[in-house]
């Protein structure tokens, strides 16, 4: 992470929510409405108290440079796979589309042909799972790489079981663990990202994107990012607000899934990776004015294939007849994923 991060009061709409009163019996309820209060308002979130050491997210981070700074050819050796519709292992700057979202959310466009993401990933999961095996890179080059990687998305994984009863006990669900269940971490996904210094005015202009407006088709997303920002979020208006970094927060985000869950009550937000807010560019050889590049390590929490995902019984909506149908999320998410890597 960067020395230089702004001030830690988080920017009008995001909220923040302090994690850490979770673990006390006094304060674990007002603190779970609290963040579902958040997630249904804006759909992002900053949270603290999270209890994972900031060294722990440095090394993180510095363990992403070392991997992205290796060779095409080097990190080809950790490559998803020519035809891989799983989420391990490498992809090259383009490698991965976004179904790039135009114009407003629930009247959407979707545009499949032009949003390649510029930027480059290296996804992973725990070494157990054979549906998705781990592509590491061979020890030889980042030795200690896989022992790190393999604790930090077990650390990410403690974080996201807190959320899950949170949310479970803010939204008023039958059972602190009704969420926890439908979950295990072998599903998740925790994905380094880098996003290459790029030129300004082509992202400007709309023909480039770093990563275009999406919503993540997951449970929910928890991000680490770097020090520089460039992470936008929707808003109610219809304008897009910087997610700016703070200092020792990660920034939460809902996916698609739990506004299934709970009936549209918690919501996805559309967001986007766009231009740093910061002066953070600078002038290359060319004269033109370039990005510093941006890491960014965001943990998806996958749903398990059999979960169906349907309105669970809560506190939210009560009266309101039921969105959605019973869907598969085993059948849902196949069909995401063909739009992401046809
Ligand atoms: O890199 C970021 O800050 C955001 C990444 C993101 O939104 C995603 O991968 O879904
Ligand atoms: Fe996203």
């Amino acid at each position: 992470m960067s020395s230089n991060l702004p001030s830690p009061s988080p920017p009008h709409p995001i909220p923040l929510i302090d994690l850490s009163h979770f673990a006390s019996p006094a304060t674990r309820l007002a603190i779970s409405r609290s963040l579902v209060h958040a997630c249904h308002s804006t759909g992002f979130v900053y949270i603290t108290g999270h209890g994972i050491p900031s060294a722990q997210i440095a090394e993180a981070f510095a363990w992403s440079r070392r991997f992205f700074a290796l060779s095409e050819e080097e990190k080809g050796r950790a490559g998803r796979g020519e035809g891989s519709k799983v989420f391990r292992g490498w992809s090259c700057v383009g490698g991965e589309q976004v179904p790039e979202v135009v114009g407003e959310k629930g009247k959407n466009v979707v545009d499949w042909t032009v949003r390649r993401r510029y930027q480059e990933a290296y996804g992973l999961g725990t070494d157990d799972n054979p549906a998705q095996p781990n592509v590491w890179i061979p020890s030889s080059l980042l030795p200690g790489f896989r022992t790190f990687m393999l604790s930090f998305q077990s650390s990410c994984w403690g974080v996201a079981q807190d959320i899950l009863r949170a949310l479970a006990l803010g939204l008023g669900l039958p059972d602190e663990d009704c969420l926890l269940k439908f979950h295990a971490q072998g599903e998740n996904e925790l994905s380094l990202r880098h996003y290459p210094a790029v030129d300004e005015d082509a992202v400007r202009s709309g023909q480039l994107d770093r990563l275009g407006a999406h919503t993540d088709f997951d449970s929910f997303t928890l991000l680490w990012q770097d020090g520089l920002g460039g992470l936008e979020v929707k808003d109610m208006e219809g304008g897009w607000v910087d997610v700016r970094p703070v200092e020792g927060a990660l920034v939460m985000n809902i996916g698609d899934v739990l506004p299934r869950w709970s009936n549209n009550f918690l919501i996805s937000t559309l967001h986007r990776v766009h231009l740093p807010p910061l002066d953070d560019s600078y002038e290359s050889q060319d004269g033109k004015r370039k990005t510093i590049p941006r890491f960014s390590i965001p943990y998806f929490v996958i749903p398990k294939s059999d979960t169906v995902m349907e309105p669970l019984e809560g506190d939210f909506g009560k009266e309101l007849e039921k969105k959605y149908e019973p869907v598969l999320w085993g059948e849902y998410q196949a069909k995401k994923i063909d739009g992401i890597f046809r």
